[in-house]
């Protein structure tokens, strides 16, 4: 099988499936990352805008970014189902490991997406339901089909799926989106090539023998190191400048310079190493893993500071008791 058509691979059950076995396709842990981030968003423009919507709405939308989440995770399982039986790291997901058929994911992937997007409509608004559409659209079909098999940019261009959130959670609110909204896209959108990159300088013989042509694949680990570097250096103020919008205050301003002098720091530490090299020291390795590590908690940390500062008081407001 080309690693360009995965459309036709059939893996019979082998094993009966448990509601771990679907909590999996959904991507869990990266599905908590991804509702944090769109909740920060929801929590800001209530907070900026003034605007408030009913708590039990604010819910509803949040637990829509969920389930469209764990659907284009899913969907992503389906499709991916032949790299993932290759890779160590994913041979033992659902799909490869014989506990759910493919066309299962499949279903469950669709009908998740469309209940997803209609939960958002009917809590929210129809600019909220069409970004909720459109980033499933973009990792379960334009990032996992079309770019993932095809170009080492593939993270770069297809990172923008995981940046809509807070977005979503934007327009949740106030039914429009604003530079504050696409600001905090554009801090997800220029963090997942670190992100990723830094993991992939440990996997890239994994993605070799899968055939996907990551970074450290077709331009090796150095030009990698470079990268992460690059966007990193373009990362770290960027994630500072709400505080000059005046969507952040004292405690982001804090947390973001932090954040983005230690990220510098370890990006630093990997692009002086020779981490993915041929034989690279384990050190080297230790750098790349500490720095994937962080990547997620930088994130973490910044939208956490963003909702530290706006407040639950917002989020939990009753129009009418405020
Ligand atoms: C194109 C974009 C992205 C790529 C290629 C990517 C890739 C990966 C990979 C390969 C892992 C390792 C998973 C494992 O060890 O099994 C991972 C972990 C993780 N990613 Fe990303 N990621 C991307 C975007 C995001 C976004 C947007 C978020 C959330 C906002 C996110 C959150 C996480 C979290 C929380 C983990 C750790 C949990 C885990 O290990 O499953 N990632 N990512
Ligand atoms: C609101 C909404 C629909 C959000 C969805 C966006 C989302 C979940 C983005 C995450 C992107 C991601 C985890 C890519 C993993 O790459 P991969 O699939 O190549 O990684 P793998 O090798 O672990 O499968």
């Amino acid at each position: 099988m080309s690693s360009t058509d995965a459309s036709d691979l059939q893996l019979p059950r082998t094993r009966p499936a448990t509601a771990v076995d679907y909590v999996q396709l959904m991507k869990p842990r990266i599905m908590m990352l991804v509702v944090f981030t769109a909740l920060a968003g929801l929590v800001a423009a209530q907070s900026v805008t003034g605007v408030s919507i009913n708590p039990v709405m604010a819910g509803i939308a949040t637990l829509a970014v969920a389930l469209g989440s764990g659907a284009a995770g899913a969907i992503n399982m389906w499709y991916d189902a032949d790299i993932d039986s290759v890779m160590k790291r994913t041979s033992t997901r659902p799909i490869p490991s014989g506990a759910v058929p493919r066309d299962e994911a499949l279903a469950m992937g669709l009908i998740m997406s469309g209940v997803s997007v209609l939960l958002m409509w009917l809590a929210s608004n129809a600019l909220a339901a069409g970004l909720l559409a459109l980033s499933i659209a973009y990792y379960g079909w334009f990032y996992t089909m079309l770019l993932k098999r095809r170009t080492p940019q593939n993270i770069v261009v297809g990172g923008a799926a995981g940046a809509f959130p807070p977005v979503i959670g934007w327009a949740a609110v106030t039914g429009s989106t604003t530079l504050d909204a696409w600001l905090l896209f554009a801090i997800i959108f220029f963090w997942t090539p670190p992100h990723f990159w830094a993991l992939s300088l440990l996997a890239h013989k994994e993605y070799e023998k899968a055939g996907v042509p990551m970074l450290p694949v077709t331009h090796g680990a150095a030009a990698t190191r470079n990268q992460i570097l690059a966007y990193t250096i373009f990362l770290a103020p960027l994630g500072a400048l709400p505080v000059f919008t005046g969507l952040g205050g004292v405690v982001y301003a804090v947390v973001s310079v932090i954040l983005g002098v230690a990220f510098l720091y370890l990006a630093a530490r990997v692009w002086r190493s020779d981490a993915g090299d041929a034989g690279a020291a384990p050190a080297s390795l230790k750098k790349a893993k500490g720095l994937f590590g962080f990547s997620i908690l930088y994130l973490f940390l910044l939208f956490a500071a963003l909702i530290a500062e706006h407040g639950f008081g917002a989020y939990i407001a009753v129009p009418g008791l405020a």
